[in-house]
């Protein structure tokens, strides 16, 4: 199946000498949701930028729906909208006019029924008339992304949807991308809320400093690298871990009031039960136990910390 994104080999280095982006290859599917997860200055919003067409690569080609991004820009454009993370400054425009010359800029004919229902959709319908310049920020989000969706484009960029939005408008945000994939188009978005990524992507990459360390289904990332611990709150204080108890992966935490256990959540066999029968013949006791599963977000971090310890 072709991708309806491909990226190969593009690198990109700003006039400064920062080199942003190094050697990217990605492709993402037709009615996918992917996440584009790093650290602050990874190279995300530059990366968008360049498939967008709005910054220029220093190398590399990019393809939208078989379309080269340069050569044949106006076509890979009219099937992208971008959702940027600034604020627009245009003020005095109207609601209503303003998604209207959003879709008249793809060559679109007009249709009102169309935009109706996209205001609707994003509870800006009540707003319609008024100017962008009296709106709150989050009521100027709502209009970026109806402007991004004015032209009834097949891919959606996100660039940091929910940076800074109130509560409502983030679970709005998560429910207009559900409807939006249930309509065929894909989605590209970045976030710095893991959680978001964890909800909703079906995919997830992580880029650091230039270079995507990891592609990856979401469910078979969190499978792969997940870690589950075990939490033993102990009866008296230790103040070092047992020699006898070195073969199991153990920290204290809260002055030695606390029993940490982590491994691996693929194993067959957890070394639980062995490690409890140890802590009694050491007669070590305990009065609560709490196990958890590590999120997308401790896998996050871990990753970026060995890619930056490997380099
Ligand atoms: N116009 C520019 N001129 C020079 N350097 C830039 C420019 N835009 C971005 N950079 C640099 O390129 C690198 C990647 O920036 P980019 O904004 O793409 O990262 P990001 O992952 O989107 O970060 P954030 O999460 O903070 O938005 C950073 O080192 C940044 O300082």
């Amino acid at each position: 199946m072709q991708p309806v994104i491909a990226v190969a080999g593009v690198g990109k280095t700003y006039k400064s000498g920062q080199v942003a982006l190094r050697d990217i290859d990605l492709e993402i599917a037709k009615g996918e949701i992917f996440a584009l997860l790093g650290p602050n200055g990874a190279g995300k919003t530059t990366l968008i930028g360049i498939i967008c067409g709005v910054v220029n690569a220093t190398s590399g080609t990019i393809l939208v729906d078989g379309h080269d991004n340069v050569r044949d820009w106006r076509r890979a454009r009219a099937r992208i909208g971008l959702v940027p993370q600034e604020l627009s400054t245009e003020t005095f425009e109207s609601v209503w006019a303003t998604v209207n010359h959003s879709r008249g800029l793809f060559g679109k004919a007009p249709n009102k029924p169309f935009v109706e229902q996209l205001l609707k959709d994003l509870s800006l319908w009540e707003k319609r008339d008024a100017k962008i310049m009296t709106l709150s920020g989050g009521m100027k989000r709502r209009v970026l992304i109806a402007k991004a969706l004015a032209h009834e484009p097949e891919i959606l960029f996100l660039d940091e949807p929910t940076a800074g939005v109130d509560v409502s408008l983030r679970r709005d945000m998560w429910k207009l991308v559900r409807s939006l994939r249930e309509r065929g188009v894909t989605i590209i978005l970045t976030t710095h809320y893991i959680e978001e990524a964890e909800e909703m992507a079906d995919r997830v990459g992580v880029i650091d400093k230039g270079r995507i360390i990891l592609v990856e289904e979401k469910a078979a990332l969190m499978r792969k690298l997940g870690k589950r611990r075990l939490t033993l709150t102990l009866e008296a204080p230790l103040a070092a871990i047992p020699a006898a108890l070195a073969r199991w992966d153990l920290r204290l935490e809260a002055e030695g009031t606390l029993l940490v256990y982590t491994f691996d959540a693929r194993e067959e066999e957890t070394g639980i039960p062995g490690l409890l029968r140890a802590l009694h013949d050491l007669g070590i006791g305990f009065s609560d136990l709490d196990m958890e599963k590590s999120s997308l977000e401790d896998i996050f971090v871990d990753l970026v910390e060995r890619a930056e310890a490997a380099e």
